[in-house]
């Protein structure tokens, strides 16, 4: 297996190959909580970056200032070239919690953001059972969210994300609320989805395992304020089987390299 390029700040500003979110100079302070600073920072079209870092880094506030769900200090976020400061028809959220719609089935659910955007019925319902069967749902499609398990709940706010046909998927700390066998499962569906649908995905997570299993790049983010500390590229081979990957040696010493780094922020 091949070495982890690990980039420091010095060389961190060189524009990555092909951008396709491209964050400059962001900051955002909330009353006296100063929570990002000057982020520059390029995610590469068709890749996994995670970002990581520990509580109160401000990973879910750079989510959501790229979603434009909250509006950066300064700073500018551009989408395929061009600056954006709303939610916009090329960027889905995946939420935390799902934000499923409890009256609502599973089919409904899914094919709600199409809904949203004045899609026909039969249409928004085609695409809707293509997604959910990507997703491992296929079969669940009347049923409603207090009829699924988290890790269904989960799906579902992913398919729905999936099938608006963004280009770029953010997903804040997705696992969370799952265990950990249907988030090993997930994990790998993960892979899967980016291989063959191309989307890029930006993820919000806690986990060092789980960013060094699943990421191409990962950014880590030093707390008060929030700044990108370093960013490292974990060259991972996921062809094999994933127990093994989780037992592979440059796997476990990239784990246990950011482990070192991070560590010093743990009270
Ligand atoms: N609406 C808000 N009002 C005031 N302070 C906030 C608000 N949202 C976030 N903060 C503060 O900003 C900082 C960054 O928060 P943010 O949620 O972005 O961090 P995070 O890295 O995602 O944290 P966690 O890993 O715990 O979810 C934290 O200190 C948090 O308390």
């Amino acid at each position: 297996m091949r070495a982890a390029v690990v980039r420091n700040e010095t060389v961190m500003t060189e524009p990555a190959v092909d951008a396709i979110v491209e964050v400059r100079g962001i900051s955002k302070t909330y009353g006296s909580v100063e929570a990002l600073r000057e982020i520059d920072l390029d995610f590469p079209r068709g890749k996994l970056t995670s970002l990581l870092g520990p509580s109160g880094c401000g990973k879910t506030t750079l989510l959501k200032i790229i979603a434009g769900l909250i509006e950066a200090d300064g700073g500018t976020v551009a989408v395929n070239g061009k600056k954006v400061s709303a939610p916009g028809p090329e960027r889905a959220f995946v939420f935390q919690d799902f934000a499923l719609l409890p009256w609502a089935t599973v089919l409904r659910n899914v094919a709600f953001g199409l809904e949203l955007r004045g899609t026909a019925k039969e249409e928004r319902e085609t695409t809707a059972r293509r997604y959910i069967k990507d997703v491992g749902l296929a079969g669940f499609e009347d049923k409603y969210p207090h009829e699924l398990s988290g890790g269904m709940r989960q799906r579902v706010g992913l398919a729905r994300a999936l099938c608006v046909d963004a280009d770029v998927l953010l997903l804040d700390e997705p696992f969370s609320a799952v265990d950990e066998q249907n988030r090993r499962k997930f994990q790998e569906d993960l892979i899967r989805l980016r291989t063959n649908q191309n989307k890029t995905f930006i993820f919000v997570t806690h986990s060092i395992e789980e960013a060094v299993y699943i990421s191409d790049r990962i950014v880590l983010l030093s707390p008060r304020p929030g700044r990108v500390s370093r960013i490292i590229e974990p060259q991972i081979d996921r062809s094999g089987d994933p127990d093994r990957i989780h037992r592979d040696r440059h796997y476990l010493d990239t784990v246990e390299e950011i482990w070192q780094g991070l560590k010093q922020y743990v009270e």
